[in-house]
């Protein structure tokens, strides 16, 4: 590890010291990311970990910029805004992940907390002196931005830093929100879906039990109660710890990736009494912040239906087709318990909240070996849930813990797709187009929450009604027509043709000099830091002119390129749209070409009085004799 990264480290620590510090896996995420958004609001300090797989870490930016607004509106000045670090890994590198433990491991020496038991087979074994990965300081990008944005109200949440600022450096919290999520692709790729899911979810229990994190809330889903449940769904209508049905009712591997996290969370709290375990199952998450600067954006060809309602809006497909109209609900088509998202991000605070209680007033030992709190107790079930006889009373054994709960996160009210169609395009002042189609296999009439648990036991009750969430959503796509799309456009820009970005980096140089973001971006073109451009070029993206400017830029450097950052994504209905799918942004890692990539015909550039062959990148490229630019993959397809 260089001196500089090392200095990063240390930096970054100072800076989180007296902070409470979560770690949020999957935290540049469409719920990650208003999570990460309420937990700076409250006062926390956040860690993020995401392999930016269906994220942008321009969301995280953002996030802060808009804390820092916030602050504002509260009397608070932009500087009191808790620090905001990035690690872009993957939570199935275990060795990756565990350089992250490493960075924010709690000095020993000034660490107070001692482990309350400590069970023969479970000695903590020495921590590994491995890599320690150097984090992003996101809240050092954010000062230095300027987003436009719509007017929004500060955030109902306090503002909570705990009396007593820590005095150490540790992450005491985790919100475990990696995972993959797509119903439909679990049935095509159930391993990536285990793999992710359930692997993802081992590794970080490991590292939590290795650094000694002892408090996790856990993103579940209404998806673990399967088929059968319909109405008013309590928590304990299916039983997580052998005592019911649950997981036999599930038709898709991403149900049964959640289910099975639940129960290895539930067995991971059996075996550790220290352990405090939330599950939070959402219903239908939707909505976004009230300043169009977050929101949903789904890769691929979104399938949920307030996306799809969006894409309607936007004409990118022609009309929604409504899937089911003969179900047993007032208008016949499906009912569902839609929860806004920022609703959704407080709820996982309220979570925190209730884990930090139980750890603040705790349950004495005592030493009746019947007793649930006594460790001789503990010692047995853990003996007892390992032993494979199967009887009533190891099963009984099995069962859930108290330091493992689960609450529901909806809004106990049910609104049809009509509803929701009428609902957005009332804040939109259009119709959506639908017709009424065939319902979707599998599906349900009606899911609705009970939430009355949450509300009693968290102090938790969702605020947003459905016009709100379509109004922020629409908010969301008319700011953002494409979502972080053209970031993500750009980032492939730069991995496809890093010599036409080292030109246009010369020919925009001073397009917009002040707003260079980042403390730690190098200008060294040389060594191909893409990274300082590509940030550079994000905070063009919000100002339309400049943003086009650009873009002729690219496309005089680069006729590919050119047509790939101005294309729109045309989708017919259901079919993907070609586009920068693949492309993201990596922040010091040099950039990799694929080589499988299918690339389209690029237009001519605009300054060769179309004649490519003039172009500076017009061998690199190739020109074929009809006229047609040529990638050097089309190149070599040709060839055969
Ligand atoms: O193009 C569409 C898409 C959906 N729907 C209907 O809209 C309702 C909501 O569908 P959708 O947004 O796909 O959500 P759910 O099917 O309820 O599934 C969501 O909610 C589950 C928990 O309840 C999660 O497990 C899933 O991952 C999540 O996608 C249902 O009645 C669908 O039939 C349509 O009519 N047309």
């Amino acid at each position: 590890m260089s001196s500089r990264e090392e200095e990063a480290i240390s930096q970054a620590r100072k800076k989180a010291l007296g902070f409470n510090l979560i770690l949020v896996t999957g935290g540049s995420g469409y719920i990650g990311s208003h999570t990460v958004l309420e937990l700076l609001v409250a006062g926390y300090g956040v860690v993020v970990v995401d392999n930016l797989c269906n994220s942008h870490w321009e969301a995280l930016v953002r996030v802060h910029w808009i804390v820092q607004q916030d602050y504002m509106k509260r009397g608070r000045t932009p500087d009191e805004v808790p620090p905001l670090f990035f690690h872009e890994v993957d939570i199935t590198d275990k060795d990756a992940f565990q350089s992250v433990f490493e960075t924010w491991k709690a000095d020993e020496s000034t660490s107070t907390r001692k482990p309350m038991f400590k069970f023969a087979e479970e000695k903590k074994k020495p921590a590994k002196k491995g890599t320690r990965s150097v984090p992003k300081d996101i809240g050092a990008l954010a000062y230095k931005q300027t987003f436009k944005c719509k007017e929004f109200p500060a955030s109902s949440t306090q503002f909570q830093l705990p009396k007593n600022r820590p005095t150490e450096v540790k992450i005491t919290d985790v919100i475990h929100f990696a995972a993959l999520k797509s119903v439909g692709e679990s049935v095509q790729m159930p391993l990536s879906y285990y793999r992710t899911n359930v692997g993802g979810l081992l590794n970080l229990l490991e590292l939590m039990k290795e650094y000694n994190v002892k408090k996790i809330v856990f993103s579940s889903s209404a998806v673990v109660y399967g088929k059968g449940k319909e109405t008013n769904i309590r928590e304990d209508s299916i039983q997580v710890g052998g005592g019911g049905a649950g997981g036999g009712l599930l038709t898709n591997p991403y149900g049964r990736s959640k289910w099975m996290d639940e129960e290895i969370l539930n067995d991971t709290s059996v075996a550790d009494p220290d352990m405090e375990v939330i599950a939070l199952r959402y219903f239908n998450p939707t909505g976004s912040h009230p300043s169009g600067l977050i929101g949903e954006d789904p890769r691929g060809t979104p399938n949920n239906i307030i996306p799809v309602v969006m894409q309607a809006f936007q004409r990118r497909r022609s009309r929604v087709y409504v899937y089911g109209s003969n179900y047993d609900t007032p208008d016949g088509t499906g009912v569902r318990d839609y929860i806004h998202v920022l609703d959704l991000a407080r709820g996982h605070l309220a979570a925190l909240r209730k884990l930090t209680t139980l750890v603040a007033t705790p349950t004495p030992p005592t030493d009746d070996p019947t007793s649930p709190v006594s460790p001789t107790f503990n010692r047995r079930m853990s003996r007892a849930s390992v032993s494979s006889t199967g009887s009533s009373r190891e099963t009984s054994f099995s069962a859930q813990r108290t330091n493992y709960r689960c609450y529901n996160l909806g809004t106990g009210t049910g609104h049809s797709v009509l509803d929701i169609l009428k609902a957005f395009g009332n804040v939109c002042g259009n119709d959506i187009p639908f017709v009424l189609s065939d319902a979707r296999a599998g599906d349900l009439g009606t899911v609705t929450a009970d939430v009355t648990k949450a509300s009693s036991e968290l102090g938790w009750y969702a605020e947003f009604g459905l016009q709100d969430m379509c109004r922020d959503v629409y908010q969301w796509a008319v700011d953002n027509p494409q979502g972080y799309e053209r970031l993500r456009r750009l980032s492939m820009m730069a991995q496809i043709d890093p010599e036409a970005v080292r030109h246009i980096m010369d020919t925009v140089e001073d397009e917009d000099e002040e707003s260079e973001a980042g403390t730690d971006v190098g200008s060294n073109r040389s060594s191909g830091d893409f990274g300082a451009f590509i940030r550079r070029l994000s905070v063009m993206t919000i100002d339309d002119n400049k943003y086009k400017n650009v873009m002729r830029k690219a496309s005089i450097a680069g006729p590919y390129l050119g047509k790939l950052l101005e294309e729109d994504e045309e989708e017919e209905d259901g079919s993907e749209g070609q586009g920068s799918r693949n492309g993201s942004f990596s922040w010091n890692v040099p950039f990799k070409v694929d080589q499988n990539q299918t690339m389209p015909q690029p237009n001519p550039p605009f300054n060769t009085n179309n004649d490519p062959s003039k172009s500076p990148f017009a061998e690199k490229w190739g020109f074929g004799g009809n006229g047609n630019w040529q990638t050097p993959q089309s190149k070599v397809q040709n060839a055969h």
